[in-house]
């Protein structure tokens, strides 16, 4: 299965998910200019998949400017930064950004190395996080096929491969511990119904589409046994920054005593914040809310709130999971 941000050489190539479902075409980004925009258009997103776009993209500035005078290593710092403020939540940008830039002084040959690094160990930091969300999964659960309700997209199109929380319901489904998949929309943008649908019918993976809106209604109704989300930065307690609408899926699952799960991986924790009150949170344009393809879906003028995450205190999680095992427990643990 190909990867969903890869190097060919010269190139970063990426598979272009605002053209999903529909069609599935990669675009091929040679300039760091090229690749700040289709970060910006989330053409590439998710927080593990974003690292391994500012590793890249460092190796594509090395490449273009030389490392061999200041100001060439001037241009590449310059060019890094602006990578790094393409989207500011996603603390995984940043990561990948500083992994590649600590090569500079050895050239940019050394830097490619490193930015594929990157690459590589996202795959194996991923199917491990997963791995042991699964088992906590199922000792939480009860002991039969689940039904897992997610949120976003957080498979193989939001890192280099595999997946986190998505990866915990490809690990379930293998160990035959998947009944459903219940797929949040995810307003604005979609990359439930787009991403994860997508992801999930490729693989013959049983899954139902629902509203954002009728996530609670399913947890009252007696549908979900768990919820697995992924992190955009997950803070030093615990505190975890998430697509829009993962706090209100917490406070649901606290109420009806459903196990939340965060799967992340190291490279998403921010430990130099206490907790999630430091964390910035991205705004987004008003067309994502008031149209949907280009058609209004709301009076021309009308004000908008379109935060892209939001944050889930610890106390209403049920943990935090990386590749190295728990990293925070909330409530019912
Ligand atoms: C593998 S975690 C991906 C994480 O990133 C998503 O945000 P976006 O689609 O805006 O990049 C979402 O928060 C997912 O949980």
């Amino acid at each position: 299965m190909a990867r969903t941000i890869d190097w060919d050489g010269d190139a970063v190539v990426i598979i272009d998910q605002t053209a999903l479902p529909e069609t599935f075409r990669t675009l091929r980004l040679e300039t760091v200019d090229e690749l700040i925009e289709a970060i910006r258009r989330l053409a590439v997103r998710g927080a593990p998949a974003l690292g391994a776009a500012g590793a890249l993209g460092v190796a594509l500035s090395a490449r273009r400017h030389g490392t061999d005078s200041e100001s060439a290593l001037a241009a590449v710092r310059a060019e890094a930064e602006r990578l790094a403020h393409a989207r500011p939540t996603a603390v995984n940008l940043r990561y990948g950004v500083e992994r590649a830039l600590a090569a500079l002084p050895q050239g940019a040959d050394a830097v490619l190395t490193d930015a594929l690094a990157v690459l590589d160990e996202d795959e194996r930091v991923n199917r491990a996080a997963s791995r042991h969300a699964a088992e906590l999964l199922l000792r939480r659960c009860p002991p039969r096929p689940l039904r897992v309700l997610t949120h976003c997209n957080t498979g193989r199109l939001a890192t280099v491969a595999w997946g986190t929380a998505l990866g915990t319901v490809r690990h379930l489904h293998a160990d035959g511990r998947i009944d459903q998949v219940l797929v949040d929309e995810t307003r604005p943008l979609l990359q439930g119904s787009r991403l994860t649908a997508w992801e999930l019918a490729d693989e013959g993976i049983p899954h139902r589409v629902l509203p954002d809106g009728a996530a609670a209604a399913a947890m009252a109704r007696g549908m979900v046994d768990c919820v697995v989300v992924g992190a955009d930065r997950v803070a030093a307690n615990g505190d975890t920054a998430n697509k829009i609408g993962t706090y209100g899926l917490a406070v649901a699952a606290a109420h009806h005593d459903i196990p939340f799960v965060v799967v992340a991986t190291e490279s998403t924790l921010d430990r130099s914040l206490p907790d999630g009150g430091g964390i910035v949170i991205e705004e987004r344009a008003a067309e994502e809310v008031t149209q949907l393809a280009g058609v209004p879906v709301a009076p021309e003028g009308s004000a908008v709130f379109n935060p892209a995450f939001d944050v889930t205190p610890v106390a209403l999680l049920t943990a935090v999971v990386t590749e190295n095992g728990v990293f925070a427990t909330g409530r019912g643990t």
